[in-house]
């Protein structure tokens, strides 16, 4: 790793800021909360506040990192070019810096606050995404995003036994729910950047196993991630309402990997069907954990009991 130039544009809030990924963590932030809200057990509003703080200071920590290291990457590809370090803005020490004060923090005040189980699982998260997925699987291997991508599965479980202190099965399969997820909902990303990728040398399935098989790989974890979504209603962790929404956007999940599995853009297709997928596993995600906890409050469990 090279020390970026010596001449740099002022660093503004906002840089720190966009360092932390705030879009995407805005969902990372959520899984997180939802996770809490839906876990059986009380758990005092301002402590909660704090978990999901900590957990907000840990991803945007582990995202300063990402970028730190990465920052040659990032000045390669057009998607990336204008983050703070790339752009000029930033130096890479005052990037690395950032995250680890945020990730320190953010560890040391879930143990003190809320629970040192829910710390330790935060510490390992931060660790899985700056180092894990980022050093080491990243620039190695076509399985980056499956292995690596564990590491975003980790806040609702984080959030969950936040309150209860104890790992049992459903924030188990939270966290499979996410992990099944991240392949389908990055991989159709990589089929409209790939270029991007193989120009920097970062082996994304694409670029190594080509297209075809990227898009069966695609519809094939669509298809295992309807029976795990819907797990936690099977074994009576949930209502019939998240059920039934876990069901209904699975579905439409499998449904709209099928055109991107058989590599189908009608005629005049303004979105692209792996523009449309990649849209859709965001909002997927956001509304199968929002009726996670709908369905905790309608029935009276979780938090909410
Ligand atoms: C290894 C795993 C993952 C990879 C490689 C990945 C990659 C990406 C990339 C490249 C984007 C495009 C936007 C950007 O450049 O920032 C994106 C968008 C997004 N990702 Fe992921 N992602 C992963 C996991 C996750 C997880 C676990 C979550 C949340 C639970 C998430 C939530 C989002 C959201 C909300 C967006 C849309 C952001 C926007 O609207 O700009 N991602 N992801
Ligand atoms: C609590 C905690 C630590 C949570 C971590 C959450 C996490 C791992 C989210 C993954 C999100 C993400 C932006 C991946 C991007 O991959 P990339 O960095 O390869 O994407 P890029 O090409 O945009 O840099």
């Amino acid at each position: 790793m090279s020390e970026s130039p010596a001449l740099y544009l002022p660093t503004d809030w906002r840089d720190f800021v966009s360092l932390t990924k705030p879009r995407v963590m805005s969902l990372v932030i959520f899984t997180g909360l939802c996770g809490l809200l839906a876990a059986p057990g009380y758990i005092h509003p301002l402590v909660g506040f704090v978990a999901v703080l900590c957990i907000a200071m840990g991803a945007g920590g582990a995202a300063a990192l990402n970028q730190w290291w990465e920052a040659d990457i990032d000045a390669g590809m057009k998607r990336t070019a204008g983050r703070p370090i790339p752009g000029g803005r930033m130096r890479r020490t005052d990037a690395r810096d950032f995250g680890i004060a945020l990730s320190v923090a953010s560890v040391g005040l879930m143990g003190v606050a809320v629970s040192w189980l829910a710390a330790a699982i935060l510490a390992v998260s931060i660790v899985y995404y700056a180092v894990v997925y980022t050093i080491w699987l990243k620039p190695r291997t076509p399985q980056n995003i499956v292995i690596g991508g564990g590491a975003g599965a980790f806040p609702p479980m984080i959030g969950w036994i936040a309150v209860t202190h104890d790992i049992t099965l459903m924030p188990v399969l939270l966290f499979a729910i996410i992990f099944f997820w991240t392949p389908p909902h990055f991989w159709a990303l990589a089929l409209f950047v790939q270029t991007d990728y193989a120009k920097v040398g970062i082996p994304m399935m694409p670029v190594v196993k080509g297209e075809a098989s990227t898009r069966r790989q695609i519809i094939a974890y669509a298809v295992l991630l309807l029976p795990i979504a819907a797990a936690p209603w099977f074994i009576g962790g949930t209502g019939a309402v998240y059920g039934a929404v876990a069901m209904l956007l699975s579905l439409a999940f499998i449904a709209l990997s099928v055109p991107v599995a058989l590599r189908r853009a009608g005629p005049g297709d303004a979105m692209k069907p792996e523009k449309r997928l990649f849209a859709f596993s965001v909002l997927y995600l956001f509304a199968l954990f929002a009726a996670l906890v709908a369905d905790r409050a309608i029935y009276g469990q979780g938090v909410f009991a």
